[in-house]
């Protein structure tokens, strides 16, 4: 079976043109393509993307199928644009063994609406104190690439400094959740005049800062890569600016809900504004549109994080922290950094697809639309608006911030090797 997308714009740029999509890959580009019996895409006044690679995901399984599994989540992925996703590792239990991370590979394979990249632990059950098998996770058939605590810090330095030294012989990333866990005790909301004012424990940026500095001298010393999931603060920016102009090997992402939200949404004390990192300041939010927008931040990764509404409903300080992401990402990109001006599609395309595949090395994603590419793609309508209602969200959790707001842009379908697995708001499951 082969997919014919009829009028699209690549990259939002010059005239419409069919493309044709068969065997995984895009088989021609041209204006008037014959049906030849395709399933025919109507994609009239559309925008055709590579299709989206998240590096940062909760899907919950194995431990809290309640909140998310990994076909709820694919689902999610798939109708959001994403094409591959990366698992974390803070599931119940760990994903620190290659039992678990082949586990979670395979059965990503078998819902197949979107490769599930599992990511490995750091350190033996997220506890800091020993690291994780992480050469035996690359070895298995999910063939890791990138290893992370999220969720915690990897806050001992020199361990740390080990951990980065075996990726780097290993030849994987680290990406790490930068938080140094004494000044965040018992913190709940962004250290500032909002947190002061509702009586809420503060969490001040030089919890993050301070970890992404000493990670960035880390990756200097042992001469290797580190990555910093959800940069949320402007002195993150500032330190990855600096760290990259002296040449080091440092990568960081920004959630959509960074670049739109900030600690006003917390004055109603609804714990679904309650996420780690905290919501920051307005200023805050400037500098990592800024910074993605000048490449310092290189991508947008969802942290999507999926909660049980009796995790979320309940009083702000015991409420858990986290907030999704998936299905709504590529909109909020499209508000906080296409309608000002920010990106264009180019952009849209290196932040959200191009960057995250090559930071962990994907070669089969973030390709350029090619004949003889792999045909793993989206369709945006720019135009599209819709009102996002989370009993309407594919993912079985509902703590989305972004309750009953319009948003402009929606993606319109999704295609993982030449197969439809996402089209008008409905996947396609396998037939
Ligand atoms: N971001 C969050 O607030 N929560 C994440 C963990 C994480 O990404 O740090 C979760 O697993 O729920
Ligand atoms: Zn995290």
């Amino acid at each position: 079976m082969t997919v014919l997308i009829k009028g699209a714009r690549p990259y939002g740029e010059g005239e419409p043109v069919d493309i044709r999509l068969g065997d995984g890959e895009i088989l021609e580009i041209g204006t008037g393509l014959a049906d030849d019996g395709a399933q025919v895409i109507d994609a009239s006044g559309q925008v055709l993307l590579p299709g989206f690679v998240d590096l940062h995901t909760h899907l919950r399984e194995p431990g809290r199928e309640d909140t998310e599994t990994i076909e709820s989540g694919s689902a999610a992925a798939a109708l959001g644009g994403y094409t591959a996703v990366f698992a974390m590792a803070n599931t119940n239990p760990v994903a620190d063994s290659v039992v678990i991370t082949d586990h979670v590979f395979r059965r990503g394979q078998e819902v197949g609406l979107v490769d599930v990249h599992p990511v490995g632990a750091v350190t033996v059950g997220l506890e800091g104190k020993q690291l994780a098998e992480m050469g035996t996770m690359a070895a298995g058939t999910a063939g890791v690439r990138m290893f992370s605590d999220d969720g915690k810090c990897v806050h001992d330095p020199l361990l740390m400094r080990r951990a980065l030294e075996y990726a780097s012989s290993l030849g994987v990333l680290i990406a790490q959740h930068a938080e140094e866990p004494r000044l965040t005790e018992g913190a709940v909301a962004h250290e500032g005049a909002t947190a002061a004012r509702l009586g809420l424990a503060g969490w001040p940026r030089a919890a993050e800062e301070s970890i992404v500095a000493r990670d960035a001298l880390l990756a200097r010393d042992a001469n290797t890569r580190v990555h910093i999931c959800h940069a949320s603060t402007a002195g993150t920016v500032a330190l990855i600016e600096w760290a990259k102009a002296q040449n080091i090997s440092i990568t960081a992402e920004v959630t959509p809900h960074h670049l739109l939200l900030d600690d006003s949404r917390l004055e109603t004390y609804d714990a679904v504004n309650k996420v780690n990192p905290p919501l920051r300041e307005a200023s805050d939010v400037a500098a990592l549109r800024k910074g993605l927008a000048d490449g310092t931040i290189d991508c947008v990764a969802t942290d999507h994080a999926p909660h049980a509404e009796q995790e979320k409903c309940c009083e702000f300080s015991v409420a858990r922290p986290g907030m999704l992401g998936l299905e709504t990402a590529l909109s909020i990109v499209v508000e906080t950094m296409v309608r000002p001006g920010l990106l264009d599609w180019r952009g849209v395309a290196r932040v959200m697809s191009e960057r995250p595949a090559e930071i962990v090395g994907l070669d089969d994603h973030g390709r350029p639309i090619d004949v003889g590419e792999p045909a793993n793609l989206v369709l945006v309508d720019p135009d599209a608006s819709w009102t996002v209602r989370g009993p309407e969200l594919a993912s079985l959790s509902k703590n989305t911030p972004y309750e009953s707001m319009t948003m402009q842009g929606r993606v319109t379908a999704t295609f993982l090797r030449g197969r439809v697995t996402a089209l008008g708001g409905q996947v396609t499951k396998r037939g």
